[in-house]
C-alpha cells in the first residue's frame, strides 16, 4: 500500500517512522512518503494561503500550489483515495480504517488556515478519485497533520503483517460485534487489595466468554448509547446461544 502525505509541516509526519507503522514501512509492507507543499508554491516566498473570497477571518489555501502537488502524488487515471481531514468532514471509524486498508493508493492532504480551496477536491473528483473529507473528532485543530497520523495508525496497524498477532485485531472495540472491549486484568491476581474477577481465573471459557460479553454490553450501553441503538442484538444473541 502506498501512502502520500502532503503538508506544510512535514516534519509533523516523523513519529510515522516509530513503532509499528515504522516496521511496516522498513518491511515494505507500507509505502509511506511525505511532501512539503511549499515544494510546488512558485513565488519567491514560497506562498500556499490567499484572503478567502467572501471575506471572513483567517486564510485559505490556494488550489493552483495544492492542484500541482496533487497532480505529482495521485495515481494516473484517477484510482486514488484522497482524504482531507477537516472538521467539517464525515467522522472517521473503524469502517473508514478497513476501507482504507484495502487501498492501494492513498493520499492525505493535510490543510491549515481556514482550510484548502473547495475546488481542489472537486477537481480530484472529477478525475476519477475518490475523496473523503473526513473528521477525527468534533474539536478543530490547526492542521490536519495530526489527524493524518491518528488515520494512517488506524488503517496502517490492519493491513497484513503489521501486527504480529492477528487475532489481537478481532475483539477490539468497534470490531465486528459493534461493542467496546471489555476490562481487561493481568497479574498479578490481588494488587493493593483489588482482585481481579473470580471467572477470569477459573478456567471455565464458557464463562468467561459470557463474563467478557456481559461486561462489554454492560461498558457500551454505559458509555456509548449510540453504539447500542445499532447493535445487532440478533447475532449477539446466536452467540449467546453458542455459550
Ligand atoms: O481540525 C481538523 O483538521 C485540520 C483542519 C483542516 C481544515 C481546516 C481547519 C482545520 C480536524 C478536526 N477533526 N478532524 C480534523
Amino acid at each position: 500500500m502506498r501512502v502520500d502525505v502532503v503538508s506544510i509541516f512535514p516534519d509533523y509526519l516523523a513519529a510515522l517512522d516509530l513503532s509499528l507503522v515504522g516496521k511496516a514501512r522498513r518491511t515494505g509492507l507500507l509505502d509511506l512518503r511525505v511532501h512539503d507543499l511549499r515544494g510546488w508554491a512558485t513565488d519567491r516566498h514560497r506562498t500556499v494561503d490567499d484572503t478567502p473570497f467572501g471575506g471572513g477571518a483567517g486564510m485559505v489555501m490556494r488550489p493552483d500550489v495544492w492542484g500541482r502537488a496533487l497532480d505529482d502524488v495521485l495515481p494516473a487515471g484517477g484510482a486514488g483515495h484522497l482524504v482531507v481531514p477537516t472538521p467539517s468532514g464525515e467522522v472517521f471509524t473503524q469502517r473508514h480504517a478497513e476501507r482504507l486498508a484495502l487501498e492501494a493508493h492513498v493520499v492525505i492532504a493535510c490543510g491549515r488556515y481556514e482550510g484548502i480551496d473547495a475546488r481542489v477536491a472537486e477537481r480530484a473528483r472529477a478525475a476519477g478519485h475518490r475523496v473523503s473529507e473526513l473528521s477525527i473528532g468534533d474539536y478543530v485543530l490547526n492542521g490536519g497533520e495530526v489527524a493524518a497520523l491518528v488515520m494512517i495508525e488506524a488503517f496502517g496497524r490492519l493491513l497484513p503483517g503489521v501486527v504480529g498477532n492477528p487475532h489481537s485485531l478481532v475483539e477490539e472495540s468497534h470490531g465486528a460485534a459493534g461493542l467496546l472491549e471489555y476490562p481487561v486484568y493481568t497479574k498479578p491476581p490481588a494488587w493493593e487489595g483489588l482482585e481481579v474477577p473470580e471467572v477470569l481465573l477459573s478456567g471455565h471459557h464458557a464463562r468467561i466468554e459470557r463474563w467478557r460479553r456481559d461486561r462489554a454490553l454492560e461498558r457500551t450501553a454505559a458509555r456509548r448509547p449510540d453504539m447500542v441503538a445499532a447493535l445487532d442484538v440478533a447475532a449477539l444473541d446466536k452467540a449467546d446461544l453458542a455459550v
